[in-house]
């Protein structure tokens, strides 16, 4: 836990209630005891008064719940799901509903910039406007899991119940697309009514612009009755299956045909068709947004080439390509590689202006080392969107590269690096190289609400090289 307290510090009220000062990314709200000691409470807002039970105590911190609010917030909302609180058997899928969504944003700005400077000890020259998007029905992806619950007699499908293993009786979920929402209750009927009801522990959900795919993990081989029972539903309710016996590897379609499942980036002109278990954004709207806004901050030109790092199945290369003179897309998984290409080729055809020469790679950039990364060539942008455990093999080689100019040779390091991060202590960390042992300036950061109600923190910024440090370098 971490208590960011601003000062004063309000003092508790004669009663023994508490002042709460701010809210950590927990929705905790955090108040102070008379003798310094912080409380961290559930269900408790900023500028909040409230009573509390305590459930935990440390030296210095405490861990408790709201019992009552005597002095409400004006940021406090009614949550939108019935499934929503803080009672045992609610659902742990969103930890913010009673908060105001643009109060969610500004807690997720603010905790990127706290992330920051405490652990990079960076500031950003400009904060970006966060990107918002719809706050309802925008999770196009999700896993859900299934529990066959037999002395109740049903199926569950949902997320985990907060702070629990089980699985919560879920039967809406307003963050999912409005069909799939309305779709669980249909869905736990089917799944009890097959033979497998005990060995099917999971169903994906992936989402395209047009095409619902549920992905069934089946420990057991399918009977012929269920395969018929799942195309029933999914003519019905409009759902592409997909099975997965064992690994990703195993997942496949039920019926072969049928319409693909892709998603748009209209702004660039680009379709990227995906299987359902590669990685995509969970939410399109925004990343239709974050996408077009890297590129703006990018601003690849046609004489310029630029590196996406990290590159997935080439959601942020094909628009670079758009722009830019060469990309070059690197990524761990072969498979993601194999359709990189393939969509790189079903969009190059037929584009008033082409799409600019266009590679990909498949390696692990965990173990990046400065030669390597000469060996890749100088490129005039980055563009970097790794996973949670960040970017920090790459960040070091270009530290390494930036102290030891001997390493170099003919090599110049990118001039802009615009790095999208879905956890900001791993960004910070890799922000810390970069401005400090790397020439960079942290110019713009801003947060992006890809997950609202939630508390996952995904973000932006952008670096700039010092033209001093590397002599060169000036655009
Ligand atoms: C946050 S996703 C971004 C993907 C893509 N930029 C997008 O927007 O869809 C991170 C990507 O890093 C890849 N990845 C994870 N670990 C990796 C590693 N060690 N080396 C290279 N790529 C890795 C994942 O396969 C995934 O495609
Ligand atoms: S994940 Fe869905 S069901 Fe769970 S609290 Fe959030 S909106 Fe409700």
């Amino acid at each position: 836990m971490s208590a960011d307290v601003p000062h004063p510090i309000p003092a508790p009220y004669p009663d023994g209630s508490l002042a709460v000062e701010s809210l950590d990314i927990e929705a905790q709200g955090i108040a102070h005891r008379a003798d310094g000691k912080v409380v961290f409470i559930e269900g408790a807002l900023p500028f909040e008064q409230v009573s509390v039970s305590v459930h935990r105590k440390k030296n210095n911190w405490e861990a408790a719940t709201a019992t009552a609010i005597h002095r409400e917030s004006s940021q406090r909302v009614r949550p939108g799901c019935p499934h929503f609180g803080l009672h045992a058997g609610a659902c742990g899928g969103c930890k913010m509903q009673h908060l105001h969504p643009s109060a969610q944003v500004a807690i997720k700005q603010r905790v990127l910039e706290d992330n920051l400077w405490h652990l990079g000890k960076v500031k950003a020259e400009t904060l970006l406007r966060p990107i918002e998007g719809p706050t309802w029905g925008y999770r196009y992806r999700a896993r859900l899991s299934v529990r066959h619950v037999h002395k109740k007699g049903v199926v569950l499908i949902g997320f985990h119940e907060r702070k629990s293993r089980y699985v919560a009786d879920m039967g809406v979920c307003p963050v999912l697309p409005p069909h799939v929402s309305a779709m669980l209750g249909p869905l736990r009927e089917l799944i009890f009514g097959l033979d497998a009801r005990e060995t099917c522990p999971q169903i994906e959900l992936a989402a395209g612009d047009t095409v619902t795919a549920l992905v069934l993990r089946h420990l057991e081989p399918l009977s012929e009755d269920d395969l018929a029972r799942l195309r029933a539903f999914g003519q019905q309710h409009g759902v592409q299956w997909w099975l997965q016996a064992k690994g990703p590897d195993t997942v496949r379609l039920l019926d072969e045909g049928g319409e693909p499942l892709a998603y748009g980036l209209p702004e660039f002109g680009i379709t990227m068709p995906f299987k359902p278990t590669d990685f995509t954004q969970v939410n399109p709207a925004i990343n239709r947004v974050l996408v077009t806004r890297a590129l703006r901050l990018l601003d690849a030109q046609a004489h310029e080439r630029v590196i996406d790092w990290f590159c997935g199945l080439g959601n942020f290369t094909l628009p670079i390509a758009t722009t830019a003179g060469e990309v070059l897309g690197i990524e761990g998984s072969e498979t993601l590689v194999a359709r990189s290409r393939e969509n790189l080729q079903r969009n190059a055809a037929g584009r008033a202006r082409p799409l600019a020469p266009t590679r990909f790679a498949a390696r692990n950039l965990f173990e990046m080392t400065p030669e390597l990364l000469v060996a890749d060539g100088t490129a005039d942008k980055w563009l970097v969107d790794p996973p949670r455990e960040g970017a920090f093999a790459l960040a070091k080689a270009l530290a390494d590269l930036h102290q030891q100019p001997a390493l170099r040779g003919d090599w110049l390091p990118p001039r802009r690096i615009v790095y999208v991060s879905c956890n900001p202590a791993t960004l910070a960390r890799d922000a810390g190289l970069l401005v400090h042992q790397a020439g960079y300036r942290c110019v713009l950061a801003g947060a992006v609400n890809m997950f609202p109600h939630t508390a996952h923190v995904e973000s932006m910024a952008v670096f700039e090289l010092d033209p001093a440090a590397v002599p060169g370098t000036a655009a």
